[in-house]
């Protein structure tokens, strides 16, 4: 299984810069480049990467997307005076030539296809390439937005060529739509092209009607264009959140790539004058982790746009640590997705409905309720209550933005416990010990029993079990001191151990505890004071315990044909989960557990986003597999491959849905449609 991230960066991709006052262009500056490459630096995050060198990209390689007239129009201004520099560059929307530009972008596009062929061979697991010029606006035939050659496109088709590649999904959160990148996989089926863009319903920049939601490909490529207009500024972390849960993570799991390329712009970040919006730079971390559960881990980052460079060095940063394998830091923020958010939301998964499975049963009656071609909600005017209030008074007060960044920064970026999981050395573990791993030492029996005799011995009944909790309390204390990241045990009654370790950790001061239990979970705490929240994922309803704001039963029967887990993962317990923001993590997988090994893995792979990735993992002992798969993914070694996609039935497809209307003004997570009327 491969390892490592790799870092790509050439100090020769500075020299393109702007000869004149240009007031759009002035922002594509050379220090975006040289000053995210310190951040890294300063991080101690660049030492950690293995380093990929640059190269230029071949014509031949540039000609996979471009026309042979754009080639030779971009080389020939390599001898250009200024006069003439400036001439050619009027010919595009947004673009300025220097001299050294045609040389530059050869780089930024050898740079990325350097990336490919690292994550491709498996020198590396994945990497990012740090590049200018960007290339999501340029098209086969012309230069737009700062771009020359479209770096992301080029690797996608060199890809396909060199590797055979037949899915790759492409995922663009620059704020600005990548409609070069649009374009050119239009009707290809073989590319899923997803983006997310200010759009302020066509007002912003590049404008086009082709960047709404119902632009959705042609032909052959119908339902692999995904577009996400976000039609107000100050969209936030949970707003991002939203549209990975609820749109875009449903559609690539169905899609199951091959390679997923990112067209990574930051400008959709917070201080950014392009963008405008609201998220602070922890969400790269999240929305990168997502994406490495895809595709075996395969993952290349390739810079885009991002103009702030404080809040571009630190979205880079927390996007390569990331990478590395670090713990996923909080998400800042109310988790709440704006009205207009949700209704973009909404649009675009009825717009696809036609093209995916995953949506087959998607309620798109709403569209009845309106007239015309605003046959899908648009909020002209929605009141303010629903707008996210801006965390800074103006983005462009770059000082004010620099200070924010500052001390938002300072509690993100704790140091990474040198040990990242600890383990009672039960059944099996001999299987992934490693440097990574440390073996807690049985606590001592008389330890356990005053410990337990005492809060728990109504729960206690033998002695068996009493030693079982007996390393549980050790590793619950590690991860609470930070001295490891996560952890795991086997036990007797799995049900008895969680219920035991739900209490010790609530004692321990975790202020809110996420249990997310698989199987008969027989003894259910009390939930009442909300410091835990409680999924059973089980066969049948418990006897008589109706879910309700911090209890859910989720009757789920695993599909004997594969894994049709997805759409509860994603349309329901993450979005809960982060809308409780749990500062721990308990897994518990009791007896007749009624999920696959994969649809479990699923599970563990996804939620280490939560609680700075604080997990403890508890595991009935006689499930040696289940344990092994869950250690390697809490080591963070492997991705797992989640079996055989099947898609959701209406019935379950109903299930959540239901829970959904019940829950969602608690947990707002959970919002991807608008109630009619409002
Ligand atoms: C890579 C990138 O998407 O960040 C480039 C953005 C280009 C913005 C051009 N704005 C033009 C405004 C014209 N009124
Ligand atoms: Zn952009």
């Amino acid at each position: 299984m491969a390892s490592g991230t790799a870092l790509i960066y050439d100090e020769e991709m500075t020299t393109h810069k702007l000869l004149w006052s240009d007031p759009i262009c002035d922002i594509e500056v050379p220090e975006r480049l040289s000053s995210s490459y310190e951040q890294l630096r300063s991080y101690h995050l660049v030492e950690r990467c293995v380093h990929v060198p640059a190269r230029e990209g071949s014509e031949e390689e540039i000609l996979l997307v471009h026309s042979l007239e754009h080639l030779e129009v971009a080389k020939s201004t390599q001898t250009m005076n200024e006069e003439e520099l400036k001439r050619v560059s009027e010919n595009y929307d947004a673009f300025f030539f220097h001299p050294s530009t045609y040389r530059c972008a050869r780089l930024a596009v050898g740079a990325t296809l350097q990336l490919v062929d690292a994550v491709m061979s498996g020198k590396v697991r994945n990497g990012m390439a740090l590049v200018r010029p960007p290339g999501h606006h340029s098209q086969r035939n012309a230069a737009n937005g700062f771009c020359l050659f479209n770096n992301v496109a080029i690797a996608a088709e060199y890809a396909k060529l060199k590797y055979g590649l037949q899915r790759i999904l492409i995922v663009d959160w620059d704020v600005h739509h990548g409609q070069g990148t649009q374009y050119i996989f239009e009707e290809d089926p073989s590319v899923l092209y997803f983006s997310w863009h200010r759009y302020e319903h066509q007002e912003f920049w590049p404008s086009l009607k082709e960047s709404d939601y119902d632009a959705v490909g042609l032909g052959k490529g119908k339902g692999f264009n995904i577009n996400l207009p976000w039609n107000k500024v100050g969209m936030g972390n949970s707003d991002y959140l939203a549209a990975f849960f609820h749109v875009l993570l449903p559609t690539a799991f169905e899609f199951d790539p091959e390679l997923v390329i990112v067209s990574s712009g930051y400008d959709s970040g917070i201080g950014d004058p392009e963008g405008q919006m609201n998220a602070t730079p922890e969400v790269f971390a999240h929305l990168t982790h997502f994406l490495m559960q895809l595709a075996n881990g395969k993952l290349c980052v390739i810079l885009e746009g991002g103009y702030h460079l404080k809040s571009l060095g630190e979205s880079v940063c927390m996007t390569v640590k990331t990478l590395l394998g670090d713990p996923v830091p909080q998400v800042s923020g109310e988790m709440a997705p704006c009205l207009s958010a949700v209704e973009s939301i909404q649009n675009v998964r009825a717009a696809h409905k036609p093209y995916w499975k995953w949506l087959a049963y998607e309620d798109t009656s709403f569209l009845q309720n309106l007239s015309t071609k605003s046959h899908f909600l648009k909020t002209a005017n929605s009141n303010p209550s629903t707008e996210h209030e801006s965390k800074i008074t103006n983005n462009n007060d770059t000082v004010k933005v620099d200070r924010f960044l500052e001390l938002h920064m300072k509690n993100i970026l704790f140091p990474v416990p040198p040990i990242k999981t600890a383990t009672t050395g039960c059944e099996g573990s001999e299987h992934f010990l490693s440097e990574h791993v440390q073996l807690v030492k049985e606590m001592d029996k008389t330890e356990v029993e005053a410990l337990v005799s005492g809060f728990y011995a109504d729960l206690v009944k033998d002695n068996k079990t009493l030693l079982s909790l007996g390393s549980m309390f050790v590793i619950l204390d590690k991860i609470l001191k930070k001295e490891v990241c996560n952890g795991i045990a086997t036990s007797p009654t799995a049900a008895l151990s969680a219920a035991v370790a739900l209490r010790h950790s609530v004692r321990l001061g975790f202020q809110r505890v996420l249990c997310v239990f698989v199987g008969d979970m027989q003894m259910i705490p009390n939930t009442e004071d909300g410091k835990m929240l409680i999924i059973n994922i089980c066969e049948k309803e418990q006897s008589g315990k109706t879910s309700c704001k911090h209890y859910f039963s989720l009757n789920w029967k695993e599909d004997a044909e594969g894994n049709d887990f997805f759409s509860a993962v994603l349309g329901f317990i993450l979005p809960v989960a982060y809308s409780y923001q749990p500062n721990l993590t308990v897994i518990a997988v009791g007896p007749n557990r009624n999920l696959g090994i994969s649809g479990i893995s699923l599970l563990v792979a996804l939620i280490q986003g939560l609680a700075e990735s604080r997990i403890f993992a508890v595991i009935e002992d006689t499930e040696i597999s289940l344990m092994q798969n869950v250690a390697k993914l809490l080591v963070g070694a492997s991705t797992p491959a989640f079996g055989i996609y099947v898609p959701p039935t209406q019935e379950k497809v109903n299930r959540i849905k239901a829970l959904r209307d019940q829950f969602q003004q608690e947990w707002k997570m959970l919002q991807c449609s608008v109630k009619e009327g409002i």
